[in-house]
């Protein structure tokens, strides 16, 4: 690939064309910085350039600054390796440049991209260009005067909701909000951004100063109010993110001090946060999330992804119909297979609520929720199947029924079709072995709600063909799920390295914890709900059989609680019948229901395990390493086994399967935050008190005796199974 690049070129009519090149998307390396610099330099001292215009190669004006900067100064713990932007470039040379610049944008202009083109002068866009400032996600604000040029450009309600919740908007809204000045075709951008600035010179169109700008902000009374309910929204709704609170004092010194006294400021807080943990642990999951879609021997070989029009689903039930809505939504083809009329009209009912939940929820248009309604059939046999690309049986965990399906599937089905199951349990190998279609057997382990929830585990066997691995990563994309590719074993990798969590959360209530208190330190953690919340939303009867298959497997670390069977045996089964551990009340939150106390008292009785029949005595801290920690540790044996292909796979997986709080960055590299070595001794403490439970497994005690991060792992595939050598040397995760 050609090093990144700023080219210039001055036309006959005296307009310089500065263009940034930096494929795929025009990130601003360290060298486009610094050409940037150059070229604006050259331009203002050149007689024959009368004004300029700044625009980006192939189609995308630039997805900002470059992140891999920030991995730099987190490796490095150095903040100056951080160029100076804000003042010397988008201050100094462009905003303030005695030549008019117009900023040419095309494709995308998010964070510092859009930035730089908010100093310009004005702004001309191709349509659909989408305009976002999104630091945020990555732990940081933006930190090239967008806080305060975004305010003066769209004003101060709209700037804090594209900030705070790092939303794009398209190029068309931009210009009825007056970000924009003019949309023009793509053919035509050049062009018109030419004639403007040429026009700015010349004094026939206005040559505006974004950061004096202060006609959008309102009064100063006015603009404390909105603020004051910014704050307050984000206390709720980003609790243990420090960047949004940051984000808005900037702001708010710009308004009250003036733009550039905002930009100081932006400039100073941008530096403390790039520093945080929170902007570390984002900014490994940015890198993450992309890392899914590499995996070796499937994307590196060559292979053609073949496409997906029609697709069957087996099941109507709660995933079967989620699964489906997800596929529709995305224009693909679903026949919906029951085994009567009664369960399939029952599938259909669900996948119409679906639909139109999105609707009422503002997500969809009607016209949309029709047309993909419109993709979906009902069907109660196979003759529907003789044209499927794939299949997704999503039926109940038994194994002589798949059995029966997939081998029904091989005469229903053409030869190409791949041959996908749902199951979050089942040998994949055994679901299969009545087929000989091994090559085309493969899981599609989605999350429930599956039309919601992100994540898509692809899981392959030694015999899955790398064609049908890449053919369901493509599908995955299409209908907007992050697909990670993970090995076969009991529960794959998310259900596997969580098995652990509910158990440690039992584990702690049998030695005489409180089930609510637990709850609360793991939501202070930043989980969404506590294990026991979620055992509630999950119901018991399914907490029972999936906890069955994890003692089958791995009984040697497998903590039986009588809890489950307890609360069953009450008649409760969680928030699916109103009776858990918590009361459930239409349009409140969930209370802690205090008439479980004689059940929990019962279940301590029962597990006996406290040490001197007392409860112990833990900290919130401990409380959340004593449920974590064993997860950290199956992580370990996840990573040992192969199951995924790098270690952040697992993080992926895990904040978006298990919502693990993105700005920690996931189990494996928050583990390696808190350290291998306290992660190990903490466990080994704690087997030497409560059992084998906790006891640290050997790539764990190897990692942590040696010294090297968990994540420091890099797999080769050898013929089509997973096996990983360690390396000693820094790796990019
Ligand atoms: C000081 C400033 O205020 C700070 C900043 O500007 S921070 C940066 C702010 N910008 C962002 O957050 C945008 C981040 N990027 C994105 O959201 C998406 O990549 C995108 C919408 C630009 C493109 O999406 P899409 O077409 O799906 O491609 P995607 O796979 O995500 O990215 C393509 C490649 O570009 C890389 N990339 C994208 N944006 C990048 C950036 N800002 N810096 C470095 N690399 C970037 C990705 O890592 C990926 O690399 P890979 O092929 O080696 O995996």
């Amino acid at each position: 690939m050609a090093a990144p690049r700023v080219t210039m070129e001055v036309g006959n009519d005296g307009v310089a064309i500065i263009t940034l090149i930096n494929p795929p998307v025009n990130a601003l390396a360290i060298p486009i910085v610094a050409g940037l610099k150059d070229k604006f330099e050259e331009a203002t001292s050149r007689d024959d350039v009368k004004a300029i215009v700044l625009t980006g190669n192939g189609g995308r004006f630039s997805g900002g600054f470059d992140i891999n900067v920030f991995q730099k100064v987190h490796g490095a713990g150095d903040v100056s390796l951080m160029p100076d932007v804000s003042v010397e470039l988008v201050v100094n040379l462009i905003e303030d440049c005695k030549k008019p610049i117009v900023a040419a944008v095309e494709g995308l202009a998010l964070g510092g991209g859009l930035e730089l083109a908010m100093g310009c002068h004005a702004r001309i866009a191709a349509p659909k260009t989408q305009l976002g400032l999104p630091e945020l996600t990555l732990g940081v604000i933006p930190g090239f005067g967008g806080t305060q040029r975004l305010p003066r450009l769209v004003g101060l309600s709209k700037a804090i909701e594209m900030m705070l919740l790092s939303k794009s908007i398209t190029s068309e809204e931009g210009w009825k909000l007056g970000l924009i000045d003019a949309v023009v075709t793509s053919e035509e951008l050049l062009k018109v951004s030419r004639l403007w600035a040429l026009d700015i010179a010349a004094r026939r169109k206005p040559w505006i100063r974004s950061l004096h700008r202060t006609d959008k902000l309102g009064s100063l009374s006015e603009a404390r109010e909105v603020l004051k309910l910014a704050r307050l929204q984000a206390k709720k709704t980003a609790p243990n993110m420090p960047q949004h609170q940051a984000c808005l004092d900037v702001i708010e010194e710009g308004i009250v001090h003036g733009g550039y006294s905002g930009v100081l400021k932006e400039a100073k807080v941008f530096k403390e946060l790039v520093m945080l943990d929170t902007s570390r642990g984002l900014v490994h999951v940015f890198f993450a999330q992309r890392a899914t879609s590499k995996v070796p021997n499937v994307t590196d070989i060559g292979l053609k992804p073949r496409g997906v029009r029609k697709v069957a689903v087996i099941g109507g039930g709660l995933m079967g119909s989620g699964i489906a809505t997800a596929h529709i939504l995305n224009n693909i083809y679903v026949v919906l297979k029951e085994v009567n009329s009664e369960y399939l009209l029952k599938g259909i009912k669900t996948i119409e609520a679906n639909v139109r939940g999105l609707v009422t929820r503002g997500k969809l248009t009607q016209d949309k929720a029709n047309n993909a309604l419109k993709m979906l059939k009902g069907v109660l046999d196979y003759s529907e199947f003789k044209d499927v690309d794939m299949v997704i049986e999503a039926v109940i965990e038994s194994v002589p029924l798949k059995q029966k399906i997939f081998s029904e599937l091989e005469k229903a089905c053409p030869p190409h079709c791949i041959l996908a199951t749902n199951t979050s349990t089942i040998d994949l190998n055994i679901v299969g072995e009545k087929t000989s279609s091994q090559d085309r057997i493969i899981g599609a382990h989605f999350f429930s709600p599956a039309h919601v929830m992100p994540l898509l585990e692809i899981v392959r066997t030694e015999r899955t063909s790398a064609q049908v691995i890449l053919d369901l990563m493509t599908v995955g994309k299409i209908i907007k799920k992050v697909p990670v590719v993970v090995g076969n074993c009991t529960g794959f990798a998310v259900n596997r390295a969580f098995f652990p969590y509910s158990q440690s959360a039992r584990l702690l209530v049998s030695l005489g914890v409180d089930v609510f208190r637990i709850d609360s330190a793991i939501r202070s953690f930043g989980l969404p709900i506590g294990p026991f919340q979620l055992l509630d939303l999950a119901g018991y009867g399914v907490a029972a059989a999936t906890s069955k298959e994890f003692d089958k497997a791995f009984p040697d670390r497998s903590f039986q609680s009588p809890l489950v069977d307890l609360l069953l045996k009450s008649g409760r089964n969680g928030k699916a019948n109103g009776k858990g551990l918590y009361t459930y009340e239409k349009g409140s939150k969930p209370k802690p229901d205090p008439s479980v106390l004689p059940i929990i008292e019962e279940c301590r009785r029962l597990s006996n395990i406290m040490p001197g029949g007392k409860p112990i005595s833990v900290t919130e801290k401990e409380i959340v390493e004593m449920i974590l920690f064993p997860v950290v540790n199956e992580s370990c044996r996840v990573l040992e086994e192969g199951i995924v292909v790098r270690a952040s796979d697992l993080d992926d997986a895990s904040v978006l399967g298990m919502s693990f709080p993105s700005y920690r960055g996931g189990i494996v590299f928050w583990a390696d935050a808190v350290g291998a070595n306290y992660v190990y001794t903490s466990l080994k403490k704690w087997s030497q008190l409560y059992g084998n439970f906790f006891k640290p497994s050997r790539f764990l005690e190897e990692r942590a005796t040696k010294g090297i991060p968990l994540v420091r792992i890099i797999f080769h595939r050898f013929s089509n199974i997973f096996s990983f050598v360690e390396v000693f040397t820094q790796i990019s995760s």
